[in-house]
């Protein structure tokens, strides 16, 4: 290669420079590098024009974006990789570009060879010398040389390989190596190299410098940690023994001063000497102050003076709800007892019925109304009597149980104590929670409740206890002896509305920070929301819904500037969104093999339609929408009867042959089970099968027999309800539950014709249209 004008293909790099005597890899992406590779290996003997651009984030440089000195390599190997080219060069000489040509494809240059120039040989040995000299000291660059790199050394290589090795492989930044690339004198080069690696050293120096003071740093942070911790912990050493002997101090007054029956005073005492014993540090010192301060703080002689003003108290509960007349009588009956008795030995109560019919918030009023703590636990889920009866204290963490935490946070011997969810109660092997339930609930025993943890009887005998049910039948009967049941039912529209007028709408008002005069709503707006956005047996959503409207309220007041609001039908429409249930979902006309039967269940009575279909088949029976057993079997109950009695009901009996049957109780929020849909499937099968419609109108419940006897059925005061918000006017019921509609309201019986029946045959009649 001699130093005449060349011209060569060009590929930029980015922060790569190539030397000479060097072989390296690059990957080229670029389209014009790609380009200008292949135009190497075909017309120019695989050599290209490397050449590192200034600005690495240039995509498309031009001649001053790239430094005027490259290298001459050749193209030793091309792999192809997954949208790139991984290239081995082999750097050739140094070479000086005096031209480049820029074409859609690729660049050209005109380039000229730099020759080395040699000038003292002299300083070129003592330059050599002092770059093996750092080089057997390499760790001090921190630097892996490779290992040929150290033979070659020994054997012994020119100056300007030398020169060029240590450029290539050392990280040097890239201006420098491109000075080094520059230099046409060996010797400037090795100087230029030199200073480098005298650089590098430096700042390794440096590096471990500062490392050294970091650890150092950190050893006497770490020394003055130590220390602050060990003063601590005599402090607090110290602090704790000042503590304990304040606490105890505290403990003996407490017990001298306060009136605790004698047994506990002993008791307290007792662990008290135990708690003094204890060093500190110990857990279990931990454990008796906790026993003593829960044993301490319960109430055992503190007692509310009860309001005896019985006209009062009857204010109280009026004030708070509107109706449920018979649980107030009772209340007041009790109160009336107790005030001439002075004796609380009356059978508890428990408020059953469906979510938000106001059990917890009468069991609210009735302490109001005796001035009393109000204090409730949930037994929802509870399935292990430690629960109610704590654990032992031996038990690490042990705890009283509810009953003992409620009397702690009641403050007072005398406390309603309201025990919600009894239903909800589970039992599992670790003991049933109900039978610990029954020695709270008792009063023959509860005067001695004993707890695991508190260890001493607790005297719970003060207390009125008040429990909640949503489901009579889910109460263990054992404990549903000892309970006097008072049944609260859903509401009706009517008395929905009155609620809302006097209490929800009030409240609401209060809460929301308006005056009764800004924020007016017109019955018939009431009666629309309560139809149209809540579908439930309380008042609870009705309670949401207005608390929503009383807050959009407040906005467009203080907003719009606007002195007062009327909700009107078109804003409710606009605060709310689109109305929520349409209401009266009854069928919306007389079909065949469609019938509305009626449900109860926790959350009040409801509407359920059941289906039946047939068609060509094998006399199969199928049953779909996720049907408990016993609903399941009133299916089948009701599908032999049909059978059976084909020739009455005018069913040709070949379609029990040729026929499949299906039963769908379609998908809905109401549990399926229970017998009292017997009625209304064995009319659906009888409609579809004799391809006479059902009257929309009728709805029905019953259990039926495989002789077609109708027996009595539970909720029908629910059920009716449910019917009512619905739109039916016709309810088929079993005869012997007659005795019911005493208690189903006189709205409700005004706008429903009640029909007893005590067989199918009297059913289908009512039923069917003629
Ligand atoms: N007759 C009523 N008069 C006034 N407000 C009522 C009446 N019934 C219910 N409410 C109100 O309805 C809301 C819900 O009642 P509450 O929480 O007592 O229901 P609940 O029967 O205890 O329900 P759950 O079984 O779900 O615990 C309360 O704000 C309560 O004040």
């Amino acid at each position: 290669m001699g130093n005449v004008k060349v011209e060569l293909p060009v590929v930029c790099t980015r922060g790569v420079i190539v030397f000479p005597n060097n072989e390296i890899i690059i990957d080229v992406g670029r389209k014009k590098s790609v380009y200008a590779l292949e135009e190497a290996q075909e017309h120019f003997q695989s050599q290209v024009m490397l050449v590192a651009q200034r600005d690495l984030a240039l995509e498309d440089p031009r001649m001053d974006d790239l430094y005027e000195v490259g290298t001459i390599c050749h193209i030793q190997h091309i792999r192809h990789m997954d949208g790139y080219l991984r290239v081995k060069f082999k750097g050739l000489e140094r070479a000086k570009i005096s031209s480049l040509e820029f074409t859609d494809e690729m660049v050209f240059g005109s380039v000229d060879p730099i020759l080395d120039v040699q000038t003292d040989v002299n300083e070129e040995l003592a330059l050599v010398r002092r770059i093996a000299r750092q080089l057997e000291n390499v760790e001090v660059l921190n630097q892996d040389l490779p290992k040929d790199m150290i033979t070659k050394l020994a054997e012994g290589i020119s100056a300007t390989h030398l020169a060029d090795q240590v450029a290539q492989i050392f990280p040097f930044s890239v201006e420098s190596k491109q000075r080094i690339l520059e230099a046409a004198d060996v010797n400037d080069r090795l100087l230029y190299i030199i200073q480098e690696m005298e650089n590098e050293k430096q700042i390794n120096e440096l590096d471990t410098l500062i490392n050294d003071k970091v650890k150092q740093r950190l050893d006497e942070n770490q020394r003055e940690y130590y220390l602050r911790e060990k003063l601590r912990a005599i402090k607090e050493e110290l602090g704790d023994v000042a503590d304990r002997e304040s606490d105890t101090e505290e403990y003996r007054r407490m017990i001298a001063e306060n009136p605790y029956p004698e047994a506990i005073k002993e008791k307290a005492l007792e662990e008290l000497s135990r708690y003094e014993m204890l060093p500190s540090a110990s857990g279990e010192s931990g454990v008796v102050k906790t026993y003593l301060d829960w044993l301490l703080n319960l109430p055992w002689w503190q007692e509310s003076q009860d309001n005896e003003d019985l006209n009062r108290a009857q204010e109280i509960l009026d004030e708070d709800h509107y109706g449920l007349e018979k649980i107030k009588e009772r209340i007041m009956e009790y109160l009336a007892v107790k005030t001439m008795t002075d004796s609380l030995k009356a059978p508890i109560i428990c408020l059953v019925g469906p979510p938000g019919v106001g059990k917890t918030s009468l069991s609210k009023s009735v302490a109001r109304s005796l001035n009393r703590e109000f204090v409730k636990i949930s037994l929802g889920g509870v399935k292990d009597e430690s629960e109610i009866r704590g654990h032992r204290r031996t038990y690490l963490g042990s705890m009283p149980g509810r009953i003992i935490q409620g009397m702690k946070k009641a403050g007072t011997v005398n406390p309603v104590f309201l025990i919600d969810e009894i239903d909800k109660m589970g039992a599992d092997y670790k003991g049933d929670p109900s039978s610990a339930m029954l020695e709270v609930l008792d009063p023959e025993q509860n005067a001695l409740f004993s707890d695991h943890y508190l260890e001493e009887p607790y005297d719970l005998s003060k207390v009125m206890f008040i429990a909640t049910a949503n489901y009579l039948d889910n109460i263990p009967h054992a404990l549903r002896d000892r309970l006097e049941i008072i049944q609260l039912s859903s509401y009706t529209e009517v008395e929905k509305l009155e609620i809302a007028k006097r209490h929800l709408i009030p409240k609401q008002i209060k809460e929301n920070g308006l005056k009764p005069a800004q924020f007016k709503i017109k019955d018939d707006m009431i009666s629309y929301i309560i139809k149209y956005y809540t579908r439930e047996s309380g008042v609870r959503q009705l309670e949401r819904v207005i608390a929503a409207l009383a807050r959009k309220c407040v906005l467009a007041i203080l907003k719009d500037k606007k002195k007062s609001i009327t909700l009107t039908k078109k804003m409710i429409q606009s605060y709310l969104g689109k109305e929520i249930f349409d209401y009266g979902k009854k069928e919306h006309k007389d079909q065949v093999g469609t019938v509305t039967g009626l449900a109860y269940t926790s959350f009040g009575g409801d509407i359920l339609q059941i289906e039946v279909n047939h068609f060509d088949g094998k006399g199969k029976l199928v049953v779909t929408g996720q049907l408990g057993d016993v609903m399941k079997e009133s299916a089948s109950i009701a599908f032999d009867y049909v059978r059976a009695n084909a020739d009455k009901y005018k069913i040709d009996s070949k379609m029990f042959e040729n026929q499949d049957v299906h039963i769908h109780v379609p998908e809905g929020a109401v549990p399926k089970d229970g017998p009292s849909a017997g009625v209304t499937l064995t009319t659906a099968l009888i409609s579809s099968l004799s391809n006479k419609a059902v009257k929309n109108d009728v709805a029905m419940t019953g259990e039926v027999t495989l002789r077609g006897n109708v027996l009595p059925i539970g909720g029908l005061k629910e059920k009716s309800m449910a019917a009512h918000r619905s739109g039916i006017t016709t309810i088929v019921m079993p005869k012997a539950n007659i005795k019911d509609l005493d208690d189903i309201p006189e709205t409700v019986k005004e706008s429903i014709t009640f029909i007893p029946v005590d067989h199918v045959s009297q059913v289908l009649n009512a039923a069917l249209v003629k």
